[in-house]
């Protein structure tokens, strides 16, 4: 197949997060973006936030088909894009890529030209309201073609992921379920677990939360539909993973009856090791940035003028967290910069009036 120099049209089929974060990427790219969905609403969201504007019978066929779908329904939406000629290639985004492949070929769908995807970004909300244009910027995005796929559908596909701002990562399909079952499905599953146990918490404990627990619980936010449907497909990558977390999590606990000692120890210095293996922004070296902290009080434009001070001093802010004190009128944000960068900015910021410890 002739790989095709620039994107003109794709369509997106499922308007939601990811669909519409892809669509408002490309558009920005000057792609032009046809939007389908089962839910009619969606697609209408979608298109008056400018990802596009929905898609009619009788277009020509588009350069590529986007299916940002769930998982379970990717292979019967691929038959049916295919049937009606949709495109000339096809990729979906679901966060599983074994179970729909099989199902794919099962149904008879033609994988010459459908390349499986899979961007590594997104976040516990769903729906077209939640999509950004620079969802994908700096992220990995899985490609796992078959012995099936033609060259020019992959080259076009990762022409599409790039233009998405993403890293493409070509990868088996099974090590890819193997792979993000560690990194992503059962951090999930654990984010859940560690959630649950707030649901019948007393007041005085959920009043004493800080920053750690809503970091390690963010995710378990994410649509329990959805997730239902990406465990699912890839139970037992899953399975094995959160059978390990359950067995460390057994052994501290008999330890900590014991007086906490090596046990305990043990594991945290194998997570601060296993922390400390993920790359950073872009893929870079983990920890390569200082953080600044700054104390803010928690009013209107308070974080525009910070980045605008930033601007002023000419660093670039890698990162941010805001970090609220229950009951408080004040806020720590946490500004990680370059090393080199980090006096200017904290002379800086001092120098206008806001407080930097240390
Ligand atoms: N949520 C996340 O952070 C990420 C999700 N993914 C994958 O992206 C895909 C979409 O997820 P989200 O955008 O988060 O979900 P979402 O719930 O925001 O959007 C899914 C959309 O698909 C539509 N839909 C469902 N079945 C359909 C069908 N048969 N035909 C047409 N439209 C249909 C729904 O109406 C909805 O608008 C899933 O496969 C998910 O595994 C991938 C990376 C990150
Ligand atoms: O919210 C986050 O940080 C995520 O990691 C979101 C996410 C959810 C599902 C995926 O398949 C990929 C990424």
């Amino acid at each position: 197949m002739r790989p095709i120099g620039a994107l003109r049209r794709i369509v997106v089929i499922g308007t939601g997060l990811i669909g519409t974060s892809v669509a408002l990427a490309l558009r920005e790219r000057g792609v032009e973006v046809s939007l389908a969905d089962r839910d009619p609403a969606s697609v209408r969201l979608a298109a008056e936030i400018g990802a596009g504007t929905p898609m009619r019978a009788g277009d020509e066929p588009a350069d590529v088909a986007v299916l940002a779908v769930p998982p379970a329904a990717v292979a019967a939406t691929l038959l049916d894009a295919q049937k009606r000629g949709l495109a000339r290639v096809y990729t979906d985004v679901a966060s599983v890529k074994a179970r729909p492949l099989r199902e794919a070929a099962e149904l008879g769908c033609d994988l010459t030209c459908f390349v499986a995807g899979h961007p590594l970004a997104g976040s516990e909300r769903s729906g077209p309201a939640a999509a950004r244009a620079d969802l994908f910027l700096g992220r990995p995005w899985a490609l796992c073609p078959t012995a099936d796929t033609d060259a020019g559908a992959l080259e076009t596909v990762t022409a599409l992921a790039r233009e998405c701002g993403a890293q493409t990562v070509v990868v088996d399909a099974a090590e890819h379920d193997q792979a993000v079952a560690l990194v992503s499905h059962a951090p999930h599953v654990v984010a859940a677990a560690v959630a649950a146990r707030l649901e019948q918490a007393p007041k005085v404990a959920l009043g004493l939360a800080g920053q750690g627990v809503r970091d390690v619980t963010r995710i378990a936010a994410g649509d329990p539909e959805l997730w239902i449907g990406i465990l699912g497909s890839n139970a037992l990558p899953v399975a094995e993973v959160v059978d390990e977390v359950a067995a460390d999590l057994t052994a501290v606990a008999a330890a900590l009856r014991e007086g906490a000692g090596p046990g305990v120890s043990d594991l945290l210095e194998r997570g601060g090791t296993g922390r400390r293996r993920l790359p950073g922004k872009h893929g870079g070296r983990p920890g390569a940035y200082t953080v600044v902290s700054v104390v803010i009080p928690d009013r209107p434009g308070e974080l525009a003028l910070l980045f605008q001070a930033a601007g002023v001093a000419g660093v670039n802010i890698e990162d941010v967290t805001i970090e609220h004190s229950p009951g408080r009128a004040v806020g720590v944000v946490e500004l990680s910069v370059d090393p080199s960068a980090a006096q200017r900015l904290a002379e800086e910021l001092r120098a206008r009036g806001w407080s930097v410890p240390g």
